[in-house]
């Protein structure tokens, strides 16, 4: 197991204005990709943060291999976050001055690489998830799929255990955002990392293995039948480091 969650609740406000954004939710994160999907304001963006330990709930408890992040410092939890969690939001938050490989090595130079070494290993990266030749551009000179590509090479270029990914496709028309995940959940699984997907398309959910349903601040997927999880084994890790999602 690498995140279990028990008893979540994060209440914002007090009183008669108090917003229960989490109502008692319990999960069991293990390699494989999740998707959290649910109506606008049923607490996934919540429940994302207080699994990536960004916020802290205001009861219950989150611990990653054992470990309660409540009893970490928060420069023990930003540790943690940069050694074994990637983040992708909607639009990729690269920086804009800077050429795509450089935002992909940006997270190994953070953890003191040498320059010339992060750079190689973007360039390998970019390459695997078919951006090849795009090294150079900034994001300004990207297609929004592309950028999210070099979101996702830059998530996973620290081999993360945990990628947490909030609406990644938001920003993307249909086929775009269907490649993009296709992408993100074969590069995911090739690296070995658990991948959670916060969103609301449900073909966004049906690229992963498993889906849990909020409302309201709770965990409502029992109440779903047919039951809603799909069993799509991930994609076998290619011999031969090949783009990911087949050519583009
Ligand atoms: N910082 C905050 N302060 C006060 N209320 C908040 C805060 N963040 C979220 N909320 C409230 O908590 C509830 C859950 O919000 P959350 O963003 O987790 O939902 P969501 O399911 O991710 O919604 P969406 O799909 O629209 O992003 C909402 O009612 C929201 O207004």
């Amino acid at each position: 197991m690498l995140i279990s969650a028990r008893n979540l609740v994060m209440t914002y406000g007090s009183g008669g204005s108090a917003t229960h954004a989490l109502a008692g939710v319990d999960l069991d994160i293990w390699p494989g990709s999740l998707a959290i999907m649910g109506p606008s304001g049923s607490g996934k963006t919540t429940l994302l943060h207080c699994l990536a330990g960004i916020v802290r709930p205001t009861s219950g408890t989150v611990t990653f291999r054992d470990q309660a992040l409540s009893a970490m410092s928060d420069r023990q939890r930003t540790a943690l976050r940069r050694s074994d969690f990637g983040f992708l939001f909607q639009s990729g938050q690269l920086l804009a001055e800077l050429p795509a490989s450089e935002n992909v090595a940006l997270p190994l130079m953070l953890d003191g690489q040498p320059a010339k070494a992060a750079i190689g290993a973007a360039r390998e990266w970019l390459a695997r998830l078919g951006l090849a030749g795009m090294e150079n551009r900034r994001p300004g000179e990207l297609s929004g799929g592309q950028a999210q590509r070099v979101a996702i090479a830059r998530a996973l270029i620290t081999k993360p255990s945990v990628v947490f990914a909030d609406e990644p496709t938001g920003a993307l028309d249909q086929s775009t955002g269907q490649q993009v995940m296709q992408i993100l959940v074969e590069a995911s699984a090739h690296t070995g990392a658990a991948l959670v997907v916060v969103t609301h398309d449900q073909l966004v959910a049906q690229s992963c293995q498993r889906t849990v349903i909020m409302r309201d601040g709770r965990d409502v997927t029992a109440q779903f039948a047919p039951p809603v999880q799909q069993q799509v084994p991930p994609a076998p890790a290619p011999a031969q480091p090949a783009p990911f999602g087949g050519a583009h």
